[in-house]
């Protein structure tokens, strides 16, 4: 089949790439001359662990190509996806501007039948509007279908080619035959195609994130009871989730959920419900939470210092919003560092993928290590802010020599408590542990 796909952002690149793996001839567009210039040449332009296989192998067979032009890109092609980004507006709402403006230009170029698949998050009644946006125009018959995309950054590829179901909104027989030939090769027994109207799509997309937001809060605010009451949000997670109602996934107590979906699409369903006059009282706790989890360990570290940070040198491990990636969209470590910055303190910080990213937003204001122990070199403390697996079993002999004190405050909990006890650090974690009275009193 000959597909387009209209922005090559990660869901653009993912889903040409994954399409094209799975025979198709596919061709994507996107505005951003650099970027597509890039692709031409082969070079990708995020880290997503095995897109690369698989985008030179497609590439190099020719079934994957790149063009900025709308209309060379959707010539012939029987299904058009727009990957194209849903901001949030200036009152939380997504932004449909870049959404609505290829609707329009494809209203202008379409000259046979084609399915236009949104597959941005977009809020309920955005296909009735992209309909309406390409109808200006039209003069051959299409639909618009609804496909949200599910994957996950880091593992991408894994999600993409072996998803747990495919979603697709659409009331259109003609655009379900496409649909479902195009989805046939990934689709495998027990994790299959669902079939739903297009307002009901999309809004199972944002319910999907929101329920997932809801679930790390939740154990959040568990973690910061057993804080206050001497348990261990560890075993509670273990405790809980073994019940098959609830789910082993998802459970992980930390510094908040960051990322370029969770906060954006929480904040849009937010404003989805007031417009249509409903108080969703779950999603305004859920924000409130998760700002608060954020910066959970700035008074901690604060009261460990007495208070004085300046001129303490902090060395931060993890910039990305999560490991297996180098985005830093909402990532906790970025706030965190700027009230580090703001309090007085040096910041040394190591990722393994997402230093220069982070470059562009600190530029010479934080030093940036090699290694994650040249950060440790002489460091004040060791703060951790995303649980990339090189993190968990560290050389704690080296560190010791590095680190000017052994204490570390861990915003993923990555290490046993035991473990920390006996290697002799100060050890601070989410959710494990009484904290002290005096700090207590600071958070
Ligand atoms: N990133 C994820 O993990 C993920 C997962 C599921 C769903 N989504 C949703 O998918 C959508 C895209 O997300 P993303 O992270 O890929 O976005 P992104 O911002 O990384 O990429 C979007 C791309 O669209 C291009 N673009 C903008 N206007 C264009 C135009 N007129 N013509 C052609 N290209 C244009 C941009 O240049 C950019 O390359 C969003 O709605 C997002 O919420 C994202
Ligand atoms: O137990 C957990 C699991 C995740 N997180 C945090 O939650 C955020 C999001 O993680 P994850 O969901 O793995 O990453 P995303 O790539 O943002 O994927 C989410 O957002 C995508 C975009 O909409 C959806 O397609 C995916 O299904 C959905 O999982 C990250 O900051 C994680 O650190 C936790 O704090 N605890």
């Amino acid at each position: 089949m000959k597909i387009a796909v209209v922005g090559t952002g990660y869901v653009g690149l993912v889903t040409g790439t994954c399409f094209a793996e799975t025979g198709n001839q596919v061709t994507c567009v996107d505005i951003d001359e650099r970027k597509v210039q890039k692709l031409i040449n082969g070079i990708i332009p995020i880290y997503e662990p095995g897109l690369d296989v698989l985008f030179n192998r497609n590439t190099a067979e020719g079934r994957l190509k790149f063009t900025t032009s709308l209309a060379e890109g959707i010539e012939g092609a029987e299904v058009i996806f727009l990957a194209l980004p849903t901001p949030p507006g200036e009152d939380g709402s997504a932004d449909l501007k870049y959404i609505l403006k290829v609707a329009g230009d494809l209203g202008q170029l379409l000259k046979e039948y084609a399915v236009i698949v949104d597959k941005s998050t977009v809020p309920v009644g955005t296909a009735e509007k992209v309909h309406d946006y390409i109808s200006l125009g039209a003069q051959v018959e299409f639909d618009v279908v609804s496909n949200p995309e599910f994957l996950r950054e880091g593992v991408a590829i894994e999600d993409f080619m072996k998803p747990d179901r495919v979603v697709i909104g659409t009331k259109s027989e003609r655009a379900k035959a496409v649909m479902s030939k195009l989805y046939a090769p990934l689709v495998r027994q027990g994790n299959p195609v669902i079939f739903m109207d297009e307002r009901s799509a999309e809004m199972t997309k944002y319910a999907a994130n929101a329920f997932l937001a809801v679930k790390i809060s939740f154990m959040n605010e568990i973690a910061n009871l057993c804080e206050k009451a001497g348990a261990n949000v560890d075993d509670i997670r273990k405790g809980i989730g073994t019940d098959s109602r609830i789910g082993k996934r998802f459970l992980f107590a930390g510094i908040g959920y960051g990322g370029s979906c969770f906060p954006k699409d929480v904040q849009a369903l937010a404003k989805t419900a007031q417009e249509y006059a409903y108080d969703f009282q779950i999603l305004k706790s859920v924000m409130d939470v998760n700002a608060k989890q954020k910066t959970k360990l700035l008074p901690i570290i604060n009261q460990h210092f007495n208070g004085d940070l300046k001129g303490k040198t902090i060395a931060v491990w993890g910039l990305a919003f999560k490991p297996y990636t180098d985005d830093i969209r909402e990532a906790p470590a970025l706030e965190n560092i700027q009230a580090l910055l703001d309090a007085g303190a040096k910041v040394t910080a190591y990722d393994p993928e997402a230093m220069d990213n982070v470059k562009n937003v600190f530029g010479n204001k934080i030093t940036y290590a090699h290694t994650s122990y040249a950060a440790l070199d002489d460091a004040d403390a060791l703060v951790i802010m995303t649980e990339w697996p090189m993190f968990r079993t560290p050389e704690f002999n080296k560190m010791n020599l590095l680190l000017k004190n052994k204490v570390i405050f861990d915003g993923r909990n990555l290490y046993e408590l035991d473990q920390m006890n006996e290697l002799g650090y100060t050890y601070y974690s989410v959710g494990r542990e009484t904290i002290s009275q005096a700090v207590e009193q600071a958070v």
